[in-house]
């Protein structure tokens, strides 16, 4: 079956930093994954190597030297493509109500009819756990947990095939964070959406990822299922990963 995403020979450059521009520096190196329906692929790898890189190129939000990008769904990436980041506060609006924010993302997809805005809106809070009461409510109100739940809601509001989380439970509580990979789960198994997770947290891999994908220094060392690589990691940098996560 043709994956959902399809990164084929992915290169990223960055320019030199300095009073002269010598030259290019490569961040992400021919790198080639794929990403199915329904599917939840880890990508794990130490600070620096690239991930996030790549995320903000699948998204759109990075530029590319060389390579492909292709998703498989109908509509402009823009929408297909959502980010959930590690500090949903950073890119809420402290001073518009939580309802409004995602009712936002509503108009700017044209997602519905501007009267049935509310009403969809609400909708999404409660897919994500959270009451109607949230709807009026600023962001400075909420946990972060609830936080969490409410960058989810945002991303869900465009209807996208694809969700990019980057170290998006990172900040939370050990529980607290179940409660969201949980929440992860549900909206894969009942929307089919996909998810690529950014992570330290091998821990998390192994809970929430079919698939893991191991950067070092921008370059792919491994990838393959959770299953495999965490009985018989191929690769060196991978068993160091995991017996540091095994301690
Ligand atoms: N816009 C940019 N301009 C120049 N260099 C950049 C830019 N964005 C990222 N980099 C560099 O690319 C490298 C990889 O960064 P990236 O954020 O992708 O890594 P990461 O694996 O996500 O790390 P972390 O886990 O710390 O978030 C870093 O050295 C970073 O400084």
């Amino acid at each position: 079956m043709t994956p959902l995403l399809s990164v084929r020979n992915l290169h990223v450059s960055y320019p030199e930093n300095g009073v002269f521009r010598r030259g290019w520096r490569s961040i992400v190196k021919d790198v080639s994954l794929t990403v199915g329906n329904g599917e939840i692929v880890g990508l794990i790898g130490e600070s620096g190597s690239g991930k996030s890189t790549i995320a903000r190129a699948v998204a759109g939000l990075a530029p590319v030297s060389s390579g492909a990008i292709e998703l498989t769904g109908n509509g402009p990436r823009a929408r297909q493509v959502q980010m959930i980041f590690q500090d949903p506060f950073a890119s809420l609006d402290p001073r518009m109500s939580v309802g409004r924010q995602i009712a936002e993302v509503l108009a700017i997809h044209a997602i519905c009819a501007k009267d049935e805005r509310r009403a969809r809106t609400l909708a999404l809070l409660a897919r994500v756990g959270l009451p109607e009461s949230a709807y009026d409510r600023l962001p400075h109100a909420f946990s972060g947990g609830q936080r969490a739940r409410i960058g989810i809601a945002r991303a869900l509001a465009a209807e996208p095939r694809l969700l990019i989380a980057d170290e998006a439970t990172a900040a939370l509580d050990v529980s607290v964070q179940a409660q969201v990979l949980n929440l992860l789960m549900d909206l894969r198994d009942d929307l089919g959406l996909s998810l690529l997770f950014i992570t330290h947290d091998l821990a998390v891999v192994g809970v929430l990822c079919d698939r893991a994908v191991v950067l070092r220094h921008g370059e792919i060392v491994e990838q393959g299922t959770v299953a495999e690589m965490f009985a018989a990691p191929q690769n060196e940098y991978t068993k160091t990963l995991l017996e540091a996560h095994r301690g």
